[in-house]
């Protein structure tokens, strides 16, 4: 499983900066999306070949006691609870604090690795910045500065350095490993109780360690799935049960885990920030989806309009995605919203022939070329398929660092149309194999 970085300190000493550093490269991957609005919170990384989550507990004050001050230390005590690693920022040019010091009492009192980073220190005496710091009796300082990048890959090889590198995929006789999110109360565990409930669940092994997650493995018509659970469903008589509080880390590793996810929405409310977030974590992590719109008994016609109305906008960015209308509670829907699972992972794991996607990306550059840039024009020449789940396809050729995204987004719509990839969001990745100069036209 993923690990998890959490990063703690006062006010102002570059928490923000460092997870925008932290996350930057999968920023680039979705940042146009229309509609997709980041959380700030919570991010999925990669620095060399570790891919990681990173959680910014802004806001963190151990000693409020209530109002929205107090509702974010609780969500950054949950944090703390389930990090893998800590990390305390300090900011070097502002020196020790007594604010420091009750948070460095806190996270001694943590029970997980926790790595003191001073930030800023950029020009600043390495061995000036260290005594000072020392005195928090966490270690030894490691020096970074988050504006200028320096020191991040380091710190994240120290932190990530006990967890170690996902192994490779697992045998796939499995079927799909599903996750199945939402925010709290839309009926997730209704969800999984359907689907589990009537059906075959294969004997199946509890975790090792509170790491890992559990795998459900289960039949339903004839095939199989492999339910995945971070959220600490646990049997109780025939019936699974949330153990835990909805916890966001928790619905990311699910995310990072599974093949194929299924966002569960409550059809008597309206879309949420929160909604949208999980929705984004999921594009974030390439990961094949599909949407049960759950309750759907429940509400009128009236509701029914205005929640698609509301869809639409607000998660515009999930048009690769199939929605269905479900009620988890009478088992309605279920079958469908599986036959899409079983479409998103077909598609998510396709194999994509080179010359067929050679052939595709031709059609499209001849039907509209990628505008000129400058003295360039682009000049794509091959396509194949670089990775699964998502399908990545890179295109070679020269010139392509000035494709604009929104020949990216037709590209995508070429290729999804020509292999029928419903269900799984697209990479497309280019190389360019020349001097972008060396060939005008
Ligand atoms: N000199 C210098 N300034 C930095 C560095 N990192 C962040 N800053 C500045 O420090 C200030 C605070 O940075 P943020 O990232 O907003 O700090 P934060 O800890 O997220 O603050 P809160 O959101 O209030 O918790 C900003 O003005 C940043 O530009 C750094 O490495 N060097
Ligand atoms: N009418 C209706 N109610 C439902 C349906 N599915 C779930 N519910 C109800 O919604 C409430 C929440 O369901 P849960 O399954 O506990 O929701 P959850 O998403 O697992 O909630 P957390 O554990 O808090 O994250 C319960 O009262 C369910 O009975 C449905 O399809 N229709």
């Amino acid at each position: 499983m993923k690990p998890t970085i959490v990063l703690v300190g006062r006010p102002n000493v570059g928490k923000s900066t460092l997870f925008n550093r932290l996350t930057r490269t999968r920023d680039a991957l979705v940042a146009d999306q229309p509609g997709l609005t980041r959380d700030r919170h919570y991010g999925i990384g990669r620095v060399g070949e570790r891919d990681y989550l990173v959680v910014d507990t802004a806001g963190f004050d151990p000693v409020a006691k209530e109002g929205i001050v107090h509702e974010m230390a609780r969500q950054a005590e949950q944090a703390i609870a389930e990090a893998d690693v800590l990390l305390f920022l300090v900011d070097g040019r502002a020196g020790r604090t007594p604010h420091d010091e009750q948070i460095a009492a806190r996270l001694r009192r943590a029970g997980r690795p926790v790595h003191l980073v001073v930030n800023k220190a950029e020009g600043l005496d390495r061995a000036i910045v260290a005594a000072d710091f020392h005195a928090l009796g966490l270690g030894d300082p490691l020096p970074v500065s988050a504006a200028h990048g320096d020191g991040i890959k380091q710190l994240v090889e120290i932190a990530l350095e006990p967890f170690p590198a996902d192994e490779g995929e697992a045998a796939e006789d499995e079927g799909p490993k599903v996750a199945i999110v939402g925010r709290p109360n839309v009926g997730k565990s209704t969800l999984v109780n359907t689907l589990l409930g009537e059906e075959r669940v294969i004997a199946f092994d509890m975790p090792g360690t509170t790491r890992d997650a559990i795998a459900i493995p289960f039949e339903r018509g004839g095939k199989r799935y492999t339910l995945i659970d971070t959220a600490g469903l646990r049997r109780r008589g025939k019936v699974f049960e949330a153990v835990e509080k909805f916890s966001v880390i928790k619905t990311l590793q699910a995310i990072q885990e599974a093949n194929v996810i299924v966002l569960v929405l409550d059809a008597a409310q309206d879309i949420s920030d929160q909604d949208a977030h999980i929705a984004g974590f999921a594009l974030e992590a390439g990961r094949a989806l599909v949407v049960g719109i759950n309750k759907w008994d429940a509400v009128d016609d009236y509701q029914r309009d205005r929640l698609k109305a509301d869809i639409a906008r607000k998660l515009a960015f999930l048009g690769f995605a199939r929605f269905h209308q479900i009620s988890a509670l009478r088992s309605q829907g279920i079958g469908g919203l599986l036959k899409s699972v079983d479409a998103a992972y077909a598609a998510a794991t396709a194999n994509l022939a080179t010359p067929r996607l050679t052939r595709t990306l031709q059609q499209a550059v001849a039907r509209q070329a990628p505008p000129r840039h400058g003295m360039a024009r682009p000049k794509m020449r091959y396509a194949h398929q670089g990775g699964m789940n998502p399908p990545v396809i890179v295109i070679h050729g020269n010139a392509l660092e000035s494709i604009p995204t929104s020949y990216v987004r037709y590209l995508e719509r070429c290729f999804m149309d020509a292999f029928k990839l419903q269900g799984t969001p697209l990479r497309i990745q280019f190389r360019t194999t020349h001097n972008p100069y060396a060939t005008r036209d």
